[in-house]
């Protein structure tokens, strides 16, 4: 998993890479400007369009003027809107690039600019190396490029926006921020979440001794990390391997939480799913899972499951003595979401019972109720680290960008799914596959970690064809599609 780096700790990269591999920054510049025209290529951009790329003084604006050359071979009419006072203000690889701009691309002066309609503009004028407040011309120049109605893409950060810190006032509203090597913190922030767009991270060769060298307690969890973290099965495998699971949870009017639940925990591929809720509802899991049994009343023998997920629907009346005979009872790692968590927050002489390594999955409301407020996602993710260190247990704190803390202090930010998977339900199919996956035997951190990358990439293939119309039972039926996407048997 790559490590994401403060705003200082990549200056720091920057000459220690020079120093460690004698690759120069003007050469990351090219593969960083040839990264971002690689995915502007994908985009299918109209060749008519004119494309707009303010150019700020640093090595962001350095990015703009080699992205200008690079896009011009493809046949975009390019402008450059100058942010810098005069040439000698800029750094020297900014200025490299400044001199290589073929003669076809006309650069204006920005206060000589005339907003266009429509079109593109590249926002290279500020990123990792903003300090302080903006100055008052910085200021100017991003409100009139927010007036910019057209596709806004911001390079590496959104302009104005700080790298690491929650960020007010001035700052590029993007379509898309197109950021190199790893999200800067404050990318994945939901307060940033106007500014930002879509967030795309691309891979450049920044990484090797100098990158290894640098502390960072922020990890980012892509497509690659995936496979090396799955378990596989041989010929022999029978259905017990697979994981016997028990899903706890459904109340009268709430039993498709439950149905999801365990539908999810099939497809991910659980060998025997039971589910364990009142008397009076069973008939309706049976009817709608013929794959799954159903449990009710007491839970006589708890051992013989492998894994348990306990919350989706359940409801918090009358159960507290079933969640702590049970908690007494079962000593492997389990899943808690839902009103499992709430009854947790409110009975927090319960959270020393849960078995260690296990997995909380809160959204941001459980998470106060069980944590504490935060005043803001920063505030929130320390308070995040600390629960999950002090208690020994995984904490999902799910959103855009859900981040699991893990015992050892480390907290790792996923990066797939969208926002069309903001629909009832999606997190019991969350709690599902994270179920399925402890109860195949996973180490804690990887059921964790398999689970939310899968969930969210499940929901990222449904919304394909779906979009806005994605409901959670789309993300079950794209599960299969994860495992022959990512090649795993
Ligand atoms: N290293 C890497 O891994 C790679 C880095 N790469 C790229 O380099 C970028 C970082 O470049 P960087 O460090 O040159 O800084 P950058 O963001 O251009 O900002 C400096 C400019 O901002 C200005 N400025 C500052 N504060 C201000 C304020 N408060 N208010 C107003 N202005 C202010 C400052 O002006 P000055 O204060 O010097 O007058 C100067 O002009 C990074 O985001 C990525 O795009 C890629 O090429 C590939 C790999
Ligand atoms: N905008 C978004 N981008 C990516 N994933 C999202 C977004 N909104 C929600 N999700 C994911 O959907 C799930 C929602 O879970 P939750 O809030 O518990 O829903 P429910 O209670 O309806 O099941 C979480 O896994 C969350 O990460
Ligand atoms: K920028």
């Amino acid at each position: 998993m790559q490590k994401i780096l403060s705003g200082i700790q990549v200056k720091e990269l920057d000459a220690q890479h020079l120093k460690l591999s004698g690759k120069s920054s003007l050469e990351l510049m090219e593969e960083a400007s040839k990264a971002f025209v690689s995915w502007f290529l994908e985009q299918e951009f109209s060749i008519e369009s004119p494309v707009q790329i303010a150019v700020g003084g640093g090595n962001n604006g350095g990015d703009g003027l080699a992205i200008a050359r690079l896009l011009t071979e493809y046949s975009y009419s390019v402008f450059i809107l100058k942010c810098f006072d005069s040439a000698d203000k800029l750094s020297s690889d900014a200025l490299f690039n400044f001199n290589k701009l073929p003669d076809s691309i006309q650069v204006l002066e920005f206060v000589d600019w005339d907003l266009p309609e429509n079109g593109i503009l590249i926002d290279a004028f500020l990123g990792v190396g903003l300090k302080g407040d903006l100055r008052p011309d910085a200021i100017k120049i991003i409100q009139r490029l927010n007036e910019f109605v057209g596709t806004v893409i911001s390079v590496d950060v959104p302009s104005g926006l700080a790298s690491d810190e929650i960020s007010r006032g001035d700052i590029v509203k993007a379509d898309f921020t197109i950021s190199f090597a790893f999200p800067k913190l404050s990318l994945i922030l939901p307060e940033h979440a106007e500014f930002v767009g879509e967030l795309v991270v691309l891979k450049i060769g920044l990484l090797g001794e100098a990158y290894e060298g640098l502390h960072s307690s922020f990890y980012y969890l892509e497509n690659h990390d995936i496979p090396a973290l799955h378990k596989t099965f041989n010929r022999f495998s029978y259905k017990g391997d697979m994981g016997k699971i028990l899903l706890v949870g459904g109340s009268p009017g709430k039993m498709g939480a439950l149905i999801l639940c365990a539908k999810s925990a099939l497809r991910t591929g659980s060998g025997l799913v039971t589910c364990h809720m009142e008397d009076s509802e069973r008939f309706i899991v049976q009817t709608a899972v013929p794959e799954a049994m159903a449990s009710w009343g007491l839970i006589p023998n708890p051992e013989f499951y492998d894994s348990v997920g306990i919350g989706p629907g359940w409801g918090t009346e009358n159960r507290v003595r079933l969640l702590k005979q049970f908690l007494q009872d079962f000593k492997k790692p389990i899943v808690i979401d839902a009103d499992g968590l709430n009854l947790l927050a409110r009975n927090p002489d319960l959270l020393p019972l849960v078995p260690k390594n296990s997995v909380l999955t809160p959204h941001i409301g459980e998470f106060t109720r069980l944590v504490g407020k935060a005043t803001n996602h920063l505030e929130r993710l320390e308070l995040a680290k600390r629960f999950a260190m002090d208690n020994e247990l995984i904490l999902v704190l799910k959103g855009a960008n859900t981040v699991i803390s893990l015992p050892d202090g480390r907290q790792v930010v996923n990066s797939s799914g969208n926002k069309y998977m903001a629909t009832g339900g999606s997190g019991d199919v969350l709690t599902g596959m994270i179920t399925s996956y402890l109860g195949m035997g996973y180490a804690p951190e990887n059921a964790a970690l398999c689970g939310v990358f899968h969930h969210g990439m499940a929901g990222e293939i449904a919304s394909k064809s779906k979009r806005r119309s994605l409901i959670a039972s789309d993300i079950i039926a794209s599960i299969p599609d994860t495992y022959i996407q990512l090649d795993i048997s």
